[in-house]
């Protein structure tokens, strides 16, 4: 039977309960068939259920009703002059991303039909259908457009609660960073994130899009160096039916497909230079061009690039072009690499362990003060998505409920203990746990110090003590030093 072949994740049975009247009434589905009286018939079984339908009795009127209004389902005919299932099918998917397309077909073209499914169709039925049948095809299209609006309203809603929460940090950089972002990401503004790779790029890019006015539209991802780079311009342009051999339809790109939300352009340093010009034209025309056609598409699209790449250095040696590099880098937020963050270290050793003690359903287990200190001192050359992995491997591989040095991957056990950085040069509370007030003072003076660029006014304000306090707190710490060098020299 034909709509026996429907693909096995739509009829999944766990699509959801069956649609009352009422709540069918919520759908709006779309009838486009060249046959006035059968279109008729489909119209008036699916309408005697409850669900709200519109007519079109030729393909252009349908491509004109798909174009202007929203619906859930389109159910087609395939064939029909002029403007056919198939065209339909791709305009809907282009114009409707939520919705399903069911496709009606005669018995000559099951096998066009059976393609369609493989663009993107819900299903195909086989004239002649029965009432029972297409209802029962129909509902199963709802369920389905049912279950992807539930998906994303859930998702929806964990963003909304994981969006900067979802950020672990403790240290002063982090700080500053969130403080940039929650001021950048409310506005419209095209925003550049730097960093080593691991350090969180995507995950500040998500973040950005959440707490942004665009949340409820799509942030589309596209990685520049995952993508060969003869597709790079269809993936972000998208292209026309025969733009190259195996253009066998037409494909929206992201641009358009992230039309009114944002795309986020990961790896924008790999992009090639030919790519280069066409996408500063579109930042700076706010239109696209798909590949292998001239007409031009407005779209309103925010981006938010990354790289791990100097791009300063590579506009210099002519492998970035300078006027893009101005143009994505209106606002740009630096993450700094982990080992520069050290505070950060421990709240997300914390964050990993539960959140993987969780996943792999495993008893509660705690890190021992031995690996805590190794995890504190190592350099994280893979930053946090390293520290994520690690903590992933010893809590699967913990059989004791102590995460200790047994556990531990051999990166940090084979780490020579002279190597790490003396607990003098690790900024950070943790590390001076059970030290002497003065030495806590001490750090708490000097770190902001630093954070306020050696302004001692600011200070000192900020540290709620007057000027002059910390002047003689400075001195005291500058004679221990000489103190300190003098005593070496002696030696
Ligand atoms: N501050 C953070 N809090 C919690 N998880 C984080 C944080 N930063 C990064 N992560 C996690 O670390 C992993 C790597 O982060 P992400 O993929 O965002 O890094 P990236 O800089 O984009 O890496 P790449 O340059 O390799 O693409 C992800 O699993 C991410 O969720």
């Amino acid at each position: 039977m034909a709509d026996s072949t429907l693909p096995s994740a739509k009829t999944d049975s766990s699509l959801g309960d069956e649609l009352t009247e009422a709540s069918r009434a919520e759908y709006s589905l779309l009838i486009i068939d060249n046959d006035p009286a059968h279109a008729r018939a489909m119209t008036e079984s699916l309408e005697r259920v409850g669900y709200r339908c519109t007519v079109a009795t030729s393909g252009p009127e349908g491509a004109r009703l798909i174009e202007r209004e929203t619906f859930h389902v389109v159910i087609t005919d395939m064939v029909m002059n002029d403007i056919d299932g198939m065209k339909i099918l791709a305009l809907a998917r282009k114009r409707l991303p939520d919705c399903e397309v069911l496709l009606v077909t005669g018995h000559a073209s099951v096998p066009i039909a059976v393609e369609a499914m493989q663009e993107g169709a819900f299903t195909f039925m086989e004239k002649p259908i029965t009432p029972q049948r297409l209802r029962a095809v129909t509902e199963k299209a709802v369920q389905a457009v049912r279950l992807r609006q539930q998906n994303t309203e859930l998702r929806q809603r964990l963003d909304e609660r994981f969006g900067f929460e979802g950020i672990i940090y403790a240290s002063p950089e982090m700080q500053q960073v969130i403080d940039r972002l929650k001021r950048i990401a409310p506005t419209d503004a095209t925003v550049l994130i730097t960093g080593e790779s691991g350090t969180g790029k995507e995950m500040i890019a998500q973040a950005i899009h959440q707490n942004s006015p665009r949340r409820n539209k799509r942030i589309v991802e596209l990685n520049t160096r995952a993508v060969s780079e003869h597709l790079v311009e269809s993936e972000l342009f998208g292209h026309v039916k025969g733009a190259y051999t195996d253009a066998v339809s037409d494909r929206v790109g992201a641009f358009e497909y992230a039309n009114g939300g944002s795309l986020f352009l990961d790896e924008v340093g790999d992009m090639p230079m030919s790519t280069q010009i066409k996408l500063l034209r579109v930042l700076e025309e706010h239109e696209i061009t798909r590949v292998g056609d001239n007409k031009p598409i407005k779209v309103n699209v925010r981006l938010i690039s990354a790289t791990n790449r100097p791009l300063e250095e590579m506009v210099e040696d002519g492998s970035f072009r300078n006027d893009l590099y101005f143009r994505i880098k209106v606002v740009t937020v630096t993450l700094p690499p982990l080992r520069d963050r050290r505070d950060d270290i421990i709240p997300l050793m914390d964050h990993f362990r539960k959140s993987f003690l969780k996943r792999h359903a495993k008893p509660t287990a705690h890190f021992t003060p031995d690996v805590t200190k190794r995890f504190f001192a190592y350099q994280w050359p893979g930053n946090i998505r390293q520290l994520r992995n690690f903590v992933e491997t010893m809590v699967v591989l913990d059989n004791d409920g102590s995460l200790g040095e047994d556990d531990l991957p051999p990166e940090l056990s084979e780490q020579v203990p002279e190597d790490a950085p003396s607990p003098n040069m690790v900024s950070g509370p943790v590390n001076l746990i059970g030290k002497p007030l003065a030495t806590i003072e001490r750090w708490a003076i000097e770190e902001t110090l630093r954070l306020s660029g050696g302004n001692r006014e600011e200070a000192a304000r900020t540290l709620g003590i007057g000027p002059r306090t910390l002047y003689r707190r400075l001195d005291e710490y500058k004679k221990l030093e000489q103190g300190d060098d003098a005593e070496g020299s002696e030696e």
